[in-house]
């Protein structure tokens, strides 16, 4: 695994560029987490589709961005049925902020994510948050150690993997949370047959997430069939695209909805 320039996006070098001037928290974090597996079991119960909506107000493949009050849109996914939430922190490519997750976190009651690009253990200690992300591509062999580290500050890792070597190094670091990306890193492309491709080479001991390029109802349907026990939805529910001068979009409850209701009678 490694991460040459050549092998990434210009924007996701940039991305990483700025991930590793990032400072970290001044004092270590010590986390009462909400449980992400019992969110699922939840929605299950309720008949939802367990998905995490993510609130990202712009992106380096998005055109624009949503300027509505984060809490808002968060709390509106919340009424859509959402059974997590993802918060972007990264600020320079995705608009996003710990004091955004801070405020969405006090807000809801369902788990919130942690979205950034961590690199570094004192990177942890930025905010509290349920569950963390850690992308194998971008920590290494560094892996191991940063999921022992956010375990031990209360949080839930999130390993994203992209390939089987990845894959590989997230089971052997011992993650039980895995989520497979569907855009790569060094195109920028997506294609939801990567989750296809690594979901049955998953144990069923992991709890499976696909992330990424899920636009349509029969989209999550066809992660769900391959195997995903959530899925992470971005784009489709901020709706950038609709958005007016100001900034506002389209429906958020009535995008998530889509999807939490995509197993229900009915829906097409
Ligand atoms: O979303 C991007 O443009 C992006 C670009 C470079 C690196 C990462 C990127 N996204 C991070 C994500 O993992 C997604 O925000 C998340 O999986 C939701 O994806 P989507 O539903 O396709 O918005």
């Amino acid at each position: 695994m490694n991460t040459t320039s050549d092998d990434l996006a210009p924007a996701v070098r940039s991305i990483l560029d700025a991930a590793a001037e990032r400072p970290g928290g001044d004092e270590r974090v010590s986390v009462d987490a909400r449980s992400l597996s019992d969110a699922f079991a939840d929605a299950e119960r309720d008949g939802r589709v367990p998905v995490i909506a993510e609130v990202k107000p712009t992106s380096p493949t998005t055109d624009g961005s949503r300027d509505d009050d984060p809490v808002e849109l968060a709390e509106a996914m919340v009424a859509g049925g959402a059974a997590a939430l993802s918060v972007l922190t990264e600020p320079e490519h995705f608009g996003g902020s710990v004091e955004t997750l801070r405020r969405v976190r006090a807000a809801v009651d369902v788990p919130v994510l942690r979205k950034d690009f961590l690199v570094r253990e004192d990177q942890l200690d930025a905010v509290e948050a349920d569950v963390v992300l850690l992308i194998a591509r971008f920590v290494g062999d560094d892996l191991p150690d940063l999921v022992a580290a956010a375990r031990d500050r209360g949080f839930q890792p999130l390993v994203e993997v992209h390939s089987r070597e990845e894959l590989a190094a997230a089971l052997a670091a011992g993650a039980d949370l895995v989520g497979v990306n569907n855009r790569d890193l060094g195109k920028l492309d997506v294609d939801l047959a990567t989750f296809e491709s690594l979901a049955p080479e998953v144990p069923d001991r992991v709890t499976l997430i696909a992330e990424s390029g899920i636009s349509t109802p029969a989209e999550a349907r066809r992660m769900r069939a391959a195997g995903a026990d959530a899925l992470l939805i971005g784009s489709a529910i901020m709706d950038a695209e609709g958005t007016d001068a100001a900034g506002t979009g389209g429906d958020v409850s009535a995008n998530t909805r889509r999807f939490t209701s995509a197993e229900s009678e009915g829906d097409v």
